[in-house]
Parts: structure tokens; C-alpha cells; sequence
């Protein structure tokens, strides 16, 4: 019996393991081909990186940001589009678009907007819907700026990112939830180890990223119980050497940051597979939340070991 209990269950236990993990599906880059993709915050960083792989894989993709100078660039020349429009429409030519039709976009396309603002994430799917004809996967990755230091009391703030960070991710939902429907698609939702742990001076962040959770692990239990074909993807990330990342958070943290190219190919890897959650990187991720739930001061004791608040930039 103590045979049995020390070596043959661990081991019955690595076998089922295993069966379970190899018998789920591959990841192959052709399952992205023709496939017609939002990829929403993607005029830099993640989101930039997730359209040039999603192009790379032969995908329909249209890309979303604010009109700043990188999107504004017309034919190699920077800012000579100037825009009377509130929202330019579908089908402006920009450096990340024109980088996506290089690397083998089935089609690319930009629509522009702030996502402060609720009308515009209707106009958005409703040019997917005009020009693609449909969608496979939605792509949720934008973020407003906020600041990384002490929380400042400013609840307009608060609200603004709310407005940007999480309702515009619902509204957007609603909007494309029809054309994901019909097509069996997929949510990918991009949110952080900030969203699932507190951690100081990104209060307001933090806040918007905990109600992502709430709102679209609700969700997926709903469509699970209605038998709505669509799948939801929660991305919980650690720290990214993107360039906003880099120059808010790197003096300050003591660890280092990931690769945003990798970091973007594994989002897309999972929400491709229809994979639950995604976390990356796994290690520094998925490990320390395991202590989350049973040793919560030792986890939070851990992670402010590895922030130099006397490096804080003034506010
Ligand atoms: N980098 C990191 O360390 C981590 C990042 N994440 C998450 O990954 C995602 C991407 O992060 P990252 O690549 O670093 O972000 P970036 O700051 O590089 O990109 C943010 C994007 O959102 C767009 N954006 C900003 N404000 C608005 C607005 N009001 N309306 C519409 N679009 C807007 C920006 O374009 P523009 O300004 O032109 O509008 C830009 O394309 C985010 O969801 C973030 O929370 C999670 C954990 C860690
Ligand atoms: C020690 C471990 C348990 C892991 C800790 C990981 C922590 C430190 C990681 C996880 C998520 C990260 C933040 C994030 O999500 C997004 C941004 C936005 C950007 O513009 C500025 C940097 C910032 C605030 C990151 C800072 C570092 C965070 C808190």
C-alpha cells in the first residue's frame, strides 16, 4: 500500500497529465489564414506585434488606435493626411498597415478612434461588418495612458480609464457578438497579473483590468450554459518590454521584462486554441498566482520586494 500510494498514483497522475495535454490540439499557423481579425490598440507594442504575425499567418486584419503621428503616416510621408473627420473610416494607408500587406495580409485595414468614446466602438464593427463581410476573432488590447506612481485621488481618472479599459471592451463585445455568432469565433480579451493580483502605483489600471475578469468569466459560464459557440480568451500577462512599459516601469521593477513579439504569438496561440485563459510568461505568472489564494501577505510581501518606490519618478 505505501508502495502504491508514493510511486504509482504520481505516476498514474503524470500519465493522465500528459494524455490530457498532448491530446489538445496544436497550434498551426495555417488555422489563421483568411481568417478576419480586430487587433484593437495596435498602432505600437503588443498589439502592433500581434498584426504583423497575424498578416504573416495570411489573416484579414483590421487594426485599431487613436489618429496619432504613426497611423497618420500616408505613403512613407509622416502627418501629411491631416484628418477633418472625428473617425476616418476603413481603408487608410499606414505604416503598420502597409507592413501588414508587405508581410502576406490576406487584406489590411485601419479605423480610427478614441475608445473613450462608446459610439465609436459601434462604428468600428460596423466596418468589419461593411468590409470584411464578417469576423473570426476580436481582438481586445487597447489601453489609455495612465501614470505609475502613488494613486493620486483623481476619480475622474479612474473613470475615464474604466471608459477605455473595460466598457469599451463590453460595448465592443455587443457590437460583434452577431458576426461571432455566426461564425463561431472568438474573444481574446488582453489583461495582466495586475488584474488578477494588487500591486502599487497602478491602482487605477489595476482596477480596470480585475473588472475584465469579472465581466468576461461571467460571461464565458453564460455561454457555456447557452451553448454559444464562441470562445472566450483571458490574456494575464507580466511585465513586456514594450516601449510605454519600458520608460513608466523599468527603473522601478526589479525583474525583467519579456519579449512583446513572443509575448504576442502566444495570445494569438490561445485564442486560437479557444484556451480559457492565457499566461505568459507561464513561470512568472501562472507560479506566483498559485500562492494568490492560500498565502496572500507572502505573495504580497514577494512582489514588493521587487519595486524601488525611491526611484519613482516625481508626479
Ligand atoms: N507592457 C506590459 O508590461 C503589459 C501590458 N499588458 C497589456 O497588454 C496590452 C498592450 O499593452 P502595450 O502594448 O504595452 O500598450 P501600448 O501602450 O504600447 O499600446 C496601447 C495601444 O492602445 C491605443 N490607445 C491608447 N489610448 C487609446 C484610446 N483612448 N482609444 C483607442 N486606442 C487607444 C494606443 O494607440 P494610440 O495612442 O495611437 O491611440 C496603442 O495602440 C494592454 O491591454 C496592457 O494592459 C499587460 C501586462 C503587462
Ligand atoms: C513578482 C511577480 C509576482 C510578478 C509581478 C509582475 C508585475 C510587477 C507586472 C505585471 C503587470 C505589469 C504592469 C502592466 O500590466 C502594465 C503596465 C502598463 C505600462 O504602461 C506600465 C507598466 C505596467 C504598469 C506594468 C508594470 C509591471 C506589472 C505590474
Amino acid at each position: 500500500m505505501g508502495l502504491l500510494q508514493k510511486i504509482l498514483i504520481p505516476v498514474l497522475g503524470l500519465v493522465l497529465a500528459f494524455c490530457f495535454y498532448s491530446s489538445r490540439e496544436n497550434f498551426r499557423p495555417e488555422m489563421l489564414k483568411g481568417k478576419r481579425v480586430i487587433v484593437t490598440g495596435a498602432s505600437t507594442g503588443i498589439g502592433e506585434q500581434m498584426a504583423y504575425h497575424l498578416a504573416r499567418m495570411g489573416a484579414h486584419v483590421l487594426v485599431t488606435a487613436r489618429t496619432e503621428a504613426k497611423l497618420q503616416q500616408v505613403n512613407g510621408k509622416l502627418g501629411t493626411h491631416t484628418c477633418t473627420h472625428k473617425h476616418r473610416k476603413a481603408n487608410l494607408t499606414s505604416q503598420v498597415v502597409e507592413r501588414c500587406r508587405a508581410l502576406g495580409a490576406g487584406s489590411a485595414r485601419l479605423v480610427s478612434g478614441s475608445m473613450e468614446d462608446m459610439a465609436t466602438t459601434r462604428q468600428l464593427v460596423e466596418v468589419a461588418e461593411a468590409e470584411l463581410g464578417g469576423l473570426d476573432m476580436l481582438i481586445l488590447n487597447h489601453v489609455g495612458k495612465s501614470y505609475f506612481n502613488y494613486f493620486d485621488g483623481d476619480v475622474g481618472h479612474v473613470q475615464k480609464l474604466l471608459n477605455i479599459n473595460f466598457l469599451s471592451y463590453v460595448a465592443m463585445t455587443v457590437s460583434a457578438l452577431p458576426m461571432l455568432k455566426r461564425s463561431g469565433g472568438s474573444i481574446v480579451v488582453v489583461s495582466s497579473m495586475a488584474g488578477k493580483v494588487g500591486f502599487p502605483f497602478t491602482v487605477p489600471y489595476s482596477a480596470t483590468k480585475f473588472a475584465l475578469d469579472g465581466f468576461f468569466s461571467s460571461l464565458r459560464q453564460e455561454f457555456n450554459i447557452q451553448s454559444v459557440n464562441v470562445s472566450i480568451t483571458l490574456c494575464i500577462l507580466g511585465f513586456i518590454d514594450t516601449e510605454n512599459a519600458m520608460r513608466a516601469a523599468a527603473d522601478v521593477l526589479l525583474m525583467s521584462p519579456a519579449p512583446k513579439e513572443e509575448c504576442a504569438l502566444e495570445i494569438i496561440k490561445g485564442g486560437t486554441l479557444r484556451q480559457r485563459e492565457v499566461y505568459y510568461r507561464y513561470a512568472s505568472t501562472k507560479l506566483p498566482l498559485l500562492l494568490r489564494d492560500w498565502a496572500a501577505e507572502l505573495l504580497d510581501l514577494l512582489v514588493r520586494q521587487r519595486y524601488r518606490p525611491e526611484r519613482l519618478r516625481a508626479a
